[in-house]
């Protein structure tokens, strides 16, 4: 009998882009490349997105003729627990930023259950069990593999709403999981776990500006310190990637890579 090779993850692949605009044109790039893909493996095109300042990062997908627009199925990686037009709603802030400029249909993106709003374990409960409708059933997959998550990364190394020294940092079982004292505000928001990033087929990070620097160099110099977004490691084959702009990969000594 064959025995199971581990292998292990593929290192993180740094990309550095001389400015935000030019980090802008290539992420496009590699999106479209991903949808490609994933639509001629199975017709559709699996993503979850984050909020701060990434959706403006995917400006090189308005008017770009090869986004494929409705084989989109989109997902937020992480939410504020707030009505969808409250200033500080992720959906309301990719909508105003992405959504609203494209011709995706609205049913493929996924927002919150606003109707269970007052209660986070229902909430979070009703967004795993989107998850289980999109994944478990129609690939009969036993873990959510998305084809692509892009995520943002806090200058405390938070990445979705996954905190330093936060408990949900150990929550193995649960794809979807809320939290009530997050300390970036809003408290009370849903995140996807790194059950559901490490099994992606493509992580994303972008990161830019000075204020980013510091930080990247912990996460990316020195991964077995355990900040959030060092602990993306999807599992083989997925991959991660880094773009960053020089600022932000200016304290930076790991090797990085022109695209
Ligand atoms: O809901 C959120 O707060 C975000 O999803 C969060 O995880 C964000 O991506 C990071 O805080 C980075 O934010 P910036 O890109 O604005 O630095």
């Amino acid at each position: 009998m064959a025995t199971a090779v581990h292998h292990p993850p593929n290192p993180p692949v740094i990309y550095n882009f001389a400015s935000p605009d030019a980090l802008i044109d290539s992420l496009a790039s590699f999106v479209i490349k991903a949808q490609k893909d994933a639509i001629d493996k199975k017709d559709r095109f699996t993503v979850a997105i984050s909020g701060g300042s990434l959706p403006k990062m995917l400006g090189g997908l308005v008017d770009n003729p090869a986004t494929k627009w409705d084989k989109w199925q989109v997902f937020y990686a992480d939410e504020r627990v707030v009505p969808l037009d409250h200033p500080d709603s992720n959906h309301k802030l990719c909508t105003d930023t992405l959504f609203s400029k494209v011709p995706i249909p609205s049913g493929n993106i996924r927002p919150i259950d606003v109707s269970l709003l007052d209660d986070l374990e229902e909430l979070s409960d009703s967004y795993e069990k989107e998850l289980i409708r999109e994944f478990a059933q129609k690939d009969s997959a036993r873990s959510p593999v998305f084809d692509l998550i892009l995520l943002g990364m806090g200058p405390d190394g938070h990445t979705c709403s996954l905190f330093p020294g936060h408990e949900l940092l150990d929550e193995e079982d649960r794809w979807v999981a809320y939290l009530e004292d997050s300390p970036k505000p809003p408290p009370k928001r849903i995140t996807l776990t790194y059950h559901v990033l490490n099994h992606a087929a493509r992580v994303v990070f972008v990161a830019t500006g000075e204020g980013k620097a510091d930080i990247l160099s912990q996460v990316l110099d020195y991964p077995e310190a355990g900040l959030p977004a060092s602990r993306v490691r999807p599992a083989y084959p997925g991959s991660v990637y880094w773009f960053i702009d020089a600022a932000a990969g200016s304290k930076l000594e790991s090797p990085t890579q022109n695209l």
